[in-house]
């Protein structure tokens, strides 16, 4: 049993070093909750919510993050006790969707669970590798020139993937020039939906590019017209955002609407649900690889334990604290060497929070006792 007795949120807000565009809009302010689970004998289990303040790439947003858990989540996980994490999802199950709000309370328990257990968070998961392989994501630069420099920066800083964000009037062209000026380079795109069939045509040119994948081109609820795409074009299609669930994956993989998918513990609703995706496709031969939410340092650390699971063969986004914080929220803070992060072995997420830059960038708290 997982004795849960105490539950707070945090809510922080935290300034990231720069401002990350995308093709639906520009993101620098986060705000967060940092969801803290504690038992009797004062073992605590940290998850983080990933919606940002507007819903513009799901329907989640902070807000709605806290009125489900407040409302529904926190009330429901505790009515009766549970023995294993893997329970978390069962019961939330009958709330429809919510996936950020109800990830991020799972992975605290999860992290409970490995710390009563005094095992790793990546061991409670099964996870095989020691060190993960590590990529960036950057957002729509300024100019291409501004572009390449970024790309030369991240391939020095030792970065064994470069994902670009494009969009229409922001792709071929500056794609082009980066491809020509580092040839060999693992590269990638991004569109968060921006196109349609329409822009077929256009988005065959991608294949002259060597291009990992092209991830999220077209509707982002659909796997249909990703299936009709991904027939007229080379590059490996990548789903996020309309993979939801584990039921998502399996009928896009059914429909051929994808090759590789982009996982993401918070859009699918947790950890449990993420493995079992990742499962699935490892049994039928489709790459998944770990995407990022701007995280601050404790859903950084769940990344790295999710990562760890073995058929995370491409690299995620989960790259340095330093990259997107003055100052993180967990000590050590995550650190990239030769394109690299190793895996921690203390117990749970194997990081500590660092209580007094939480503080610092707390603006509510809540508690609830059981
Ligand atoms: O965590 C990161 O480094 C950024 C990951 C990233 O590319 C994204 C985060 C959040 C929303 C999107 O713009 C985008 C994505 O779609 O993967
Ligand atoms: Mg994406």
């Amino acid at each position: 049993m997982i004795p849960i007795q105490k539950i707070t949120l945090h809510k922080l807000r935290m300034r990231m070093k720069n401002p990350f565009q995308t093709s639906f809009g520009t993101l620098q302010n986060k705000e967060l909750f940092i969801i803290e689970t504690e038992d009797a004998e004062g073992n605590r289990g940290y998850g983080e919510s990933v919606a940002f303040t507007e819903p513009w790439y799901t329907e989640e947003t902070v807000a709605t993050t806290e009125h489900m858990l407040i409302d529904f989540l926190i009330p429901l996980l505790t009515e009766k006790p549970i023995d294993h994490p893997r329970e978390v999802t069962e019961r939330f199950a009958v709330i429809r969707r919510n996936n950020m709000a109800k990830a991020s309370i799972e992975g605290a328990v999860w992290d409970l669970y490995a710390k009563r257990k005094n095992i790793s968070l990546s061991e409670a998961l099964g996870g095989s590798q020691e060190t993960i392989d590590v990529g960036i994501s950057l957002g729509i630069a300024p100019t291409t020139d501004e572009l390449l420099d970024r790309v030369q920066e991240k391939l020095d800083a030792g970065y064994k993937r470069i994902k670009l964000k494009i969009k229409p009037g922001f792709d071929i062209d500056p794609l082009t020039e980066v491809r020509r000026e580092f040839p060999d380079a693992q590269l990638m795109v991004d569109a968060n939906s921006a196109y349609t069939l329409e822009d077929m045509a256009h988005l065959k040119q991608l294949d002259t590019l060597d291009l990992m994948m092209i991830e999220q081109p077209l509707g982002h609820d659909d796997i249909v017209d990703h299936a009709m795409l991904q027939q007229a074009i080379e590059t490996p299609i990548c789903l996020d955002e309309s993979i939801n669930s584990f039921e998502d994956a399996r009928k896009a993989i059914e429909l051929g609407s994808c090759q590789v998918v982009n996982i993401k513990i918070g859009r699918v609703g947790g950890l449990t649900e993420a493995k079992r995706i990742h499962d699935y496709c490892a049994e039928k031969g489709i790459a998944v690889w770990c995407g990022g939410m701007l995280e601050a340092g404790v859903g950084r650390a769940h990344n790295i334990a999710l990562t760890s699971l073995p058929n995370f063969t491409v690299p995620g986004d989960t790259a340095a604290s330093a990259l997107y914080w003055e100052q993180d929220i967990i000590t050590p803070e995550v650190t990239v060497q030769n394109g690299e992060i190793t895996v921690p072995t203390g117990a749970g997420i194997g990081f500590d929070i660092d209580y007094e830059a939480m503080e610092k960038f707390t603006i509510d708290q809540k508690v609830f006792e059981f």
